[in-house]
């Protein structure tokens, strides 16, 4: 709740997949005040489930951008009803799900301009939009447009090496050459296309606010090294992008004052600063304090992993972004589409629809679960591509269903495993002094982070705020009104209280190891090549298959020649690709 005594502070905005999220954050840097709306449950209206629609191929998956405006709405009137006061808000900054995109028609920016204070933004930014149904990350739907962009550029790897990851189905410009091919007179009514970081910073603005060089390096468009819009990716895509994407900008950049909408209507000081805002991942580096050897795992819709680098190295698999606190440097990031929405359905299956249950199950059974693995992705996975349940039981042997409390535990082994094999196919370590720093949703249950640290071998941390993209941005904001650029940001958050320690690894999780050979792939070291080992010995080629792509993804490789050298997350490891399925059908959440 707001206190009643005047509170200098920044607010850090969060448009994520299931809700809109904002945390007030104080000069000594101390959260005072949280709200959200959740999109399911706030605003049924829009009929989303986990905040998107997923269309009839089980491929597309869209939101509407009206639930967006909407929820900003019903969650400033629930600050101004809870008494917050506005007119302390020095700055503001914010987040969003990486890689949507909004489409403005042609007059939106002159309706943004003149925002009426006596009506809500919903009514008003109604006829705005010449896409009323955004596509989000978790679309899978534009694999032919991908392949287009990296033929036209001279590769995966070269696309890569351009733009810091291969071709992705959800990257933006992917996306925007699906609108252009298939629905080419929305494209040529277009004004605008914004990320939804980008968007929702332009809400506040009241003005197309550009989109920022860390969240853009999630879109295949931008060259991450001259932060720059690549000339051959725009034009691969789409005609007329550069003018309808607007330059690029560093992400601690002001970039402008608040609109005159939320002084008249909220109470905002006029001279309120908007800097930035950015993906969520990268907020929540900011959030986190990430330093170099740290490692952070996000638990929210998505599970991601990301770690800071000083130089790119971009490869087949992964993602590196401009970093978004140190323009000279950049991170590293992977992605995991069944994360929350897995572990709800296995919840569900499993645990009485109980998080209590769930933990009981994860309590009740052993580290190494007897030697029973399982992989879990109801949805196409991102990392690597794979649909489909995998479990094998002790004798290697593929099976169909687990007892109930084995399937819980497999299920949360199986994500981090799969979690730390590919963060070392990047060529990270864990190391002695190797912290990990948890966030979102699920960083909320201790037994799901006591598997993590067994899993990694490391020490898990976590911060109170466990939406770290929140207090990244707020973290930004006072970044951008410090000086941004000429000010480090460890600087500018010095005061901001340290992660606190969750979960050590189990007594015996290295002895487990050691010991049996089927909890080697879960927990121990040389994981890819022991598990590939054990399936190799006992299981049928299309099992092993899929145990490979499980485990090895589809392989880092070749470094690009021009961007080799020093790398603070360790040599890049050299995987042998397997190879990948072709694009499956994917499911829906229910
Ligand atoms: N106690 C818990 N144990 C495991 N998962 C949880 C728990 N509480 C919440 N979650 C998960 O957190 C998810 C939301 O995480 P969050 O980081 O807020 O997502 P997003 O930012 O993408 O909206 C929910 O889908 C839910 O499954
Ligand atoms: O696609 C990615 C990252 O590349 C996702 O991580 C999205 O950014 C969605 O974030 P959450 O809503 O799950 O936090």
């Amino acid at each position: 709740m707001a206190e009643s005594a005047p509170r200098r502070c920044c607010l850090g905005w969060d448009f994520s997949t299931q809700q809109v999220k904002v945390v007030a954050v104080d000069a000594e840097m101390n959260v005072f005040y949280e709200e959200s709306v959740h999109f399911d449950r706030d605003l049924p209206e829009f009929g989303t489930r986990g905040g998107v629609h997923v269309h009839k191929d089980g491929l597309t998956v869209t939101s509407p951008v009206l639930m967006w405006v909407q929820a900003l709405d019903i969650i400033l009137e629930k600050m101004k009803a809870s008494g917050f006061d506005f007119s302390q808000v020095l700055a503001l900054s914010g987040a969003g799900q990486q890689h949507g995109s909004i489409y403005w028609q042609a007059g939106a920016q002159q309706a943004l301009k003149s925002l009426s204070p006596d009506l809500p933004l919903h009514q008003q930014l109604q006829a705005c939009f010449s896409i009323n149904d955004c596509p989000v990350w978790m679309d899978s739907s534009t694999t032919a447009q991908c392949r287009q962009l990296e033929a036209a550029v001279g590769g995966a790897q070269a696309l890569s090496c351009l733009t810091g990851s291969r071709a992705y189905e959800r990257f933006t410009g992917n996306q925007i050459a699906k609108i252009y091919q298939q629905n080419p007179k929305a494209y040529s009514h277009t004004e605008r296309i914004s990320l939804v970081s980008s968007f929702a910073a332009s809400l506040f603005l009241g003005s197309y606010s550009p989109i920022d060089y860390s969240d853009g390096s999630g879109m295949n468009l931008l060259h991450i090294q001259d932060k720059v819009w690549s000339q051959a990716c725009l034009g691969s895509c789409a005609p007329h992008l550069e003018e309808k994407l607007g330059p690029p900008v560093p992400s601690c950049s002001v970039v402008g004052a608040i609109s005159s909408f939320y002084v008249q209507r909220y109470g905002f000081p006029p001279g309120c600063k908007v800097v930035a805002f950015t993906g969520d991942n990268p907020a929540s580096l900011a959030g986190m304090r990430l330093e170099e050897g740290d490692i952070a795992v996000s638990l929210g819709t998505s599970d991601t992993l990301f770690l800071w680098l000083q130089e790119p190295m971009p490869a087949l698999e992964g993602h590196i972004f401009c970093n978004p606190v140190d323009p000279q440097h950049y991170m590293a990031l992977l992605c995991f589409k069944n994360g929350s929405l897995m572990r709800e359905k296995i919840r569900d299956e499993f645990a009485s629809c109980s998080w209590s249950e769930f933990s009981k199950a994860l309590q009740s059974t052993e580290m190494g679960n007897g030697g029973n693995l399982g992989f879990y992705f109801d949805v196409m996975e991102i990392t690597p591509e794979i649909i489909g349940r995998h479990r094998f039981n002790t004798e290697k042997r593929k099976v169909s269903a687990f007892p109930g409390d084995m399937e819980v535990r497999a299920l949360i082994e199986g994500q981090f495993m799969a979690k730390r094999i590919h963060a070392e196919g990047l060529g990270y370590r864990v190391m002695s002094k190797t912290k990990i720093l948890a966030t979102g949703g699920a960083s909320h249950n201790r037994d799901i982070l006591q598997v993590l640290a067994d899993v990694f071998g490391a020490p898990v941390y976590v911060i109170d705020t466990a939406n770290s993209a929140c207090l990244g941005s707020a973290y930004r904001a006072f970044h951008g009104l410090a000086g941004g650029t000429d000010v480090p940001f460890s600087e500018v958050v010095k005061l901001a209280p340290n992660p606190r320690l969750a979960a050590t690894p189990s007594p015996g999780a290295s002895q487990s190891v050691r010991s049996t050979d089927i909890t080697e792939p879960v927990l121990g070291e040389k994981t890819q090549f022991k598990a590939e080992k054990l399936a190799e010995k006992s299981t049928p080629a299309e099992e092993l298959r899929c145990v490979r792509l499980c485990v090895a993804g589809q392989g880092g490789g070749k470094v690009c020649e021009s961007l080799k050298g020093g790398n603070s997350a360790g040599d890049l490891a050299e995987l042998n690709s397997p190879g990948l399925p072709g694009p499956g059908e994917g499911q829906e959440f229910t």
